[in-house]
């Protein structure tokens, strides 16, 4: 049987934008449906009754939820190119505490650093950067996350790279001057076609984000 592939999404949509790049890295070909989270669709719903989230990929049928959970089933399924998860048990844990890092951590605080204001934006904004540096550090002087090769933890960080120039505009800082190695890093990636098409230009984002701020006066 054919396998048939659809993944509900939103273009700004970080977490959207791992399961594209999953998909680009395997060469699997899918439906994008793109979803409206202000008028969810119905499919949507009963896709993810639970969260009600995007992205959720379907699978001849059958939903599978949460960005990550998603890009390790892809990574199973179609294991026979590009592996994302390193092999070894050990470094696989590590991979995997380095993503949930990045969820935790970066992603949450990147998502109110250019919501909030005054001081509250100053903490989040420091928060923010500690947690970069920390994520620089585990880079150290190689070329990915796993070494050599494109892999699960940088899938996992490189879409919000599409946001920083949106932070750095609404919060007052600059990622480069505070991580250099990591918009190294980042620009590395871009250099990959399955980055580059699953990735908005910072611009669109921005636009989006002074969308968003006119209308939850933000
Ligand atoms: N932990 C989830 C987070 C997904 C998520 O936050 N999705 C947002 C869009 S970026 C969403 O669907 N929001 C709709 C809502 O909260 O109702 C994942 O990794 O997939």
């Amino acid at each position: 049987m054919e396998d048939k592939v659809v993944l509900l999404g939103l273009w700004s949509s970080s977490y959207a934008m791992r399961v594209k790049i999953a998909l680009a890295e395997k060469g699997i070909q899918y439906e994008a449906k793109e979803e409206n989270l202000a008028d969810k669709s119905l499919l949507l719903l009963e896709m993810n009754p639970v969260h009600k989230m995007i992205p959720v990929l379907i699978h001849n049928g059958k939903p599978i939820c949460e960005s990550l959970n998603i890009v390790e089933y892809i990574d199973q399924v179609w294991a026979h190119k590009s592996p994302l998860l390193p092999a070894d048990p050990y470094q696989r844990s590590r991979a995997r505490f380095w993503a949930d890092y990045i969820d935790k951590k970066i992603y949450s605080l990147g998502k109110r650093v250019w919501k909030v204001k005054g001081e509250e934006q100053e903490a989040v904004k420091k928060e923010f950067i500690e947690s970069l540096k920390t994520i620089e550090g585990e880079l150290g002087d190689k070329l990915y996350f796993g070494g050599e090769s494109f892999g699960f933890v940088d899938l996992a960080l490189v879409p919000i790279t599409s946001w920083f120039y949106s932070f750095e505009i609404c919060a007052n800082f600059s990622v480069e001057s505070e991580c250099p190695k990591i918009v190294g890093w980042a620009k590395r990636c871009m250099e990959k076609e399955s980055v580059a098409k699953s990735l908005p230009d910072p611009n669109k984002v921005y636009a989006f984000v002074l969308l968003l701020k006119e209308k939850y006066g933000l």
